[in-house]
């Protein structure tokens, strides 16, 4: 642990996974603390860290264990001390957290939507009927079914870098990628078409990322205040209080969405039956300090609404 500032002798050790988006959001997270404090970046050691999620290529994910696969590891690692924070991409994060670790500083926030990119850049639209799209998220393949039933959706895993060479080999015509993703690895060279909040309602917290670190750390918890993003706070709150009470369980496809205006939040939130057949859609405003409450409440309500079958019927 830490006893002052971070130094070249005493570096804060920075953890991560090894792919070249987590590499990136670390280096974002190590420039913007040595921006902060004026420190020169060997105050800082990345310590990438393996995962299970990324040993295990040829299975779905939610067969392997679903959200919190990508962390369990890491934040073993933060447990036990030998790394003082863990960046994570917080879409991919449960909403609650291990005892003993807190998550309560977030990064500005990226471009928050989906991009659609395909073998000849057609759009959403105009591509042909009977063309495959690869996805491995149910939310983004339930979207798709329920706008474009014609398509066929194979699974489609690994990285960014990865999905982006299935589709040159023709594994699928099309595929869909976080905008956040491609900006942060510098991917302008991809053809893409970005696809607005209102044609498909990115995921809870997508382009946000979360720095992750042991409740008792004083130290870090006083370094971290400085790069940490208010109203992404308070989006994510509404966001991920809103999965909670749907109890995000990864085999529902959820969307979530919160802005703010002034001091209004406007949260957009969406379920959906996995084969797309059925999507229920709401939006609320608060007061932007009312912003975990209104997702709960939106959560209650589109439970209400659901009925338990919708839950666990295909
Ligand atoms: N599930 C993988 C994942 N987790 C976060 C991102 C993108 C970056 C972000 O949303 O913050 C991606 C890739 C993608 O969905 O294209």
């Amino acid at each position: 642990m830490l006893n002052a500032l971070p130094s070249p002798a005493e570096p804060l050790r920075i953890g991560t996974r090894g792919s070249p988006l987590a590499l990136a959001q670390a280096y974002e997270t190590r420039d913007r603390l040595a921006q902060a404090y004026d420190l020169p970046h060997e105050a800082f050691v990345i310590e990438v860290i393996k995962m299970t999620g990324d040993m295990v290529q040829d299975k779905a994910l939610r067969e392997i264990g679903g959200k919190g696969l990508f962390t369990r590891e890491i934040e073993e690692a933060l447990l036990d001390g030998s790394i003082d924070i863990a960046v994570h991409s917080m879409k991919d994060m449960p909403v609650e957290q291990p005892a003993g670790l807190t998550l309560d500083c977030f990064l500005p926030r990226e471009d928050v939507r989906d991009a659609f990119v395909s073998r000849h850049n057609w759009s959403l639209n105009d591509i042909p009927a009977g063309k495959v799209l690869g996805t491995s998220s149910l939310r983004r393949r339930a979207q798709i079914l329920a706008r474009r039933p014609d398509l066929v959706v194979v699974e489609f895993r690994g990285n960014v870098q990865t999905r982006l060479r299935k589709l040159d080999e023709g594994v699928a015509d099309a595929t869909f990628l976080a905008m956040a993703g491609l900006n942060r690895l510098g991917r302008a060279d991809v053809p893409q078409k970005p696809l607005s909040p209102a044609e498909m309602l990115p995921a809870v917290a997508q382009g946000a990322i979360g720095v992750e670190r042991r409740t008792d750390d004083r130290i870090v918890a006083g370094l971290l205040a400085a790069i940490h993003h208010g109203p992404t706070g308070t989006r994510l709150a509404a966001e991920r209080a809103f999965l909670a009470g749907l109890d995000g369980s990864c085999h529902t496809p959820i969307a979530g969405l919160a802005e703010i205006q002034g001091d209004e939040l406007t949260l957009r939130g969406e379920i959906l039956r996995p084969d797309g057949s059925e999507v229920l859609a709401d939006q609320m405003r608060c007061a932007v300090t009312d912003a975990a409450v209104i997702g709960a409440e939106m959560a209650r309500k589109m439970r209400a609404l659901a009925g338990e079958g919708f839950f666990t019927l295909g």
